[in-house]
């Protein structure tokens, strides 16, 4: 061998031996007869083992006896036929610590065949296991509460059903679903409601055995499903256990308060042989506990199921009726007591159905509310009246005030500004033009959130009325705080107003405290001349009712605009209703 090719063989096997000694994999060689022959520094620092002390010996001492039989099996059948395995193998460190590696060894043969070494090249992966296993968690369990999540919910019941259906057994559904938990999630905050979902799921395990099952569906949503039933008496009694549980009081923090649970209950196979059907129909059922004044739990039955069809049925149609201009504004007539003239117009909406007619608002606007589709009907009704009214304006000298009804969830919309804004701009409203009532509960319900949107709104230059007022629990502190200018007195008060002296009472004591408060005053529902006469005797400024006219499409309540528009005369005591 000449001198240079002896140095450049050298050279190659320093870097050999560099690679092998700085490779951030952890190698093990061993000879012919598997014993240990050398080892890198990377082993040293997996293993915690120094090559002197593995030396000579068979890797065998490195198994921490976690891997089985078939696999070392199946590694030396491999490297019998392949010369090459890879695989997952659990060793244990010299410290005693059980750890899974990632292993790839070769068998290396000489010219004749023979194997004369193995290598391997292996490393630590607990990090990567530990991170799969909180991946599989994930995909199984309910990151909050630990509780399995929708996917194993199902899963689980899948196999419950083929076995109750194998045994002729029944199975219970529970939806269950925590009343008011919205506002106290928004009220206490984001880690209170948090909290409490795990304390719920805490109480919830806590109820019910080890082979029931239960998950947490949705943000307060949980499902439990009682397994193997033979006594359903066991079922309503469980549901009043749970709702006991959930009910005791909850300390979070500084904070104690309390929670409910409304429950409703499908049974398998009664109504519903499917995952989706029993979900489906506990659900229905729990919304009608919900109706049923929450706390309690409901059974699912068939006519409820008719009614939660009809009434989704209901609301596509609502969806739809905006799109196809099946709502009108009919106009109610205020009269200025003092004056006995046309003061405002209460545009009030009707929804005329094209198969059932007309259908007041009592019956969809709390639906509108519920789905959300009061945002876009509400914006439709500001714009309307808002075009109703610049037409009044051109058509008659004496344009009455218009006021629009705002619903709850309307005055609490970010958008409501910018609606009211552009509806004034684009029909050229001024100050005291248009007026917004609110009922007195929808003004209370978040007080800081009323008073921004009202002082925004008569900054605009809206006038505005609390609504109904003497129904709800408005606090006298509170009302001053807000920006109206007008009282509407609720027409219960009115309605017996000349026979029960309380209401008269409440009647006289409203009108006192509006006008000490520097507000108007109008009553609703004035039917006949003797509630007229008592309004008018004290001093209550407006009045509106059947008396004076029932609410009425645009170019009918116009007629009563016109120097002729008939309003009956003040001194006629005839007591008849309009
Ligand atoms: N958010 C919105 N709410 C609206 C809108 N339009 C109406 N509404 C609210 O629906 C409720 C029922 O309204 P309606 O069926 O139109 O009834 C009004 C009047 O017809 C009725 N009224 C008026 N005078 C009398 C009377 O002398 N006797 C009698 N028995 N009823 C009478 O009162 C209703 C008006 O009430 P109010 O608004 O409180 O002044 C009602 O709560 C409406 O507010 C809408 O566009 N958006």
């Amino acid at each position: 061998m000449s001198k240079r090719s002896a140095e450049s063989i050298a050279e190659a096997l320093q870097i050999y031996a560099n690679a092998f000694e700085n490779s951030g994999e952890a190698i093990l060689i061993t000879d012919k007869d598997n014993r240990i022959i050398n080892a890198n520094s990377a082993f040293t620092q997996q293993t915690g083992y120094e090559l002197s002390e593995v030396m000579g010996k068979n890797p065998k001492m490195l198994a921490g006896g976690r891997t089985s039989e078939e696999t070392y099996l199946e590694m030396w059948n491999a490297l019998q036929r392949d010369s090459f395995w890879q695989g997952e193998l659990w060793d244990r460190k010299k410290s005693g610590e059980i750890y899974p590696k990632w292993t790839a060894i070769s068998a290396i043969h000489n010219d004749d065949g023979e194997v004369i070494f193995h290598i391997a090249s292996f490393s630590d992966i607990t990090d990567r296991k530990a991170a799969e296993a909180r991946i599989e968690h994930l995909a199984h369990y309910d990151m909050l509460t630990g509780l399995l999540n929708r996917f194993s919910l199902e899963s689980r019941m899948e196999q419950a059903i083929l076995a109750a259906k194998r045994d002729e057994q029944q199975l219970a559904v529970l939806f269950i679903d925590l009343d008011r938990f919205k506002y106290i999630n928004d009220s206490l905050g984001h880690h209170v409601g948090d909290q409490l979902l795990i304390e719920v799921a805490d109480r919830l395990k806590g109820c019910i055995r080890e082979s029931d099952i239960v998950a947490r569906i949705g943000g307060d949503e949980f499902v439990i499903v009682l397994t193997g039933l033979k006594e359903m008496i066991y079922v309503p009694a469980l549901a009043r256990y749970i709702i006991e549980q959930l009910s005791e009081p909850y300390t979070v923090d500084d904070n104690t308060f309390n929670s409910s649970p409304s429950i409703g209950i499908s049974i398998y196979p009664d109504d519903g042989s499917t995952i989706q059907e029993l979900l489906k129909n506990s659900d229905i059922a729990m919304y009608h506990a919900k109706d049923q004044g929450r706390k309690n739990f409901q059974f699912f039955t068939k006519s409820l199921l008719i009614a939660s069809e009809e009434r989704l049925h209901f609301e596509n149609q609502l969806r739809t009726a905006l799109e196809q201009e099946q709502f009108e504004l009919y106009y109610q007539a205020q009269v200025d007591t003092e004056q006995n003239r046309i003061w405002g117009m209460e545009a009030l909406i009707r929804w005329n159905h094209p198969d059932r007619g007309f259908i007041g608002p009592d019956r969809f606007i709390p639906i509108a509310e519920e789905t959300d589709i009061i945002h876009p009907l509400g914006a439709w009704v500001i714009r309307k009246a808002c075009q109703q009214l610049a037409r009044w304006k051109q058509a008659t000298d004496t344009p009455p005030q218009v006021s629009v009804n705002l619903s709850a969830k309307q005055l609490h919309s970010a958008d409501l500004i910018d609606t009211v804004h552009e509806a004034m701009e684009t029909y050229q409203i001024m100050d005291g033009e248009l007026e917004l009532e609110i009922t007195e509960t929808a003004a209370m319900s978040d007080p800081e959130v009323a008073i921004n949107q009202l002082s925004r709104l008569s900054e605009l230059g809206v006038s505005l009325a609390i609504d109904d007022f003497g129904t709800g629990y408005s606090s006298l502190a509170y009302l001053k705080k807000l920006p109206i200018n007008t009282l509407k007195l609720d027409r219960t008060f009115v309605r017996d107003i000349e026979n029960d002296r309380n209401d008269a009472e409440i009647c006289m004591a409203t009108i006192a405290l509006a006008h000490n408060l520097g507000l108007k005053v109008i009553a609703e529902g004035v039917e006949t001349q003797l509630q007229r006469d008592f309004l008018a005797e004290h001093s209550c400024d407006y009045l509106q009712g059947y008396l004076f006219s029932r609410p009425l499409p645009p170019n009918e309540a116009e007629l009563l605009l016109s120097p002729d528009g008939v309003i009956p005369a003040r001194e006629s005591h005839a007591d008849t209703p309009a």
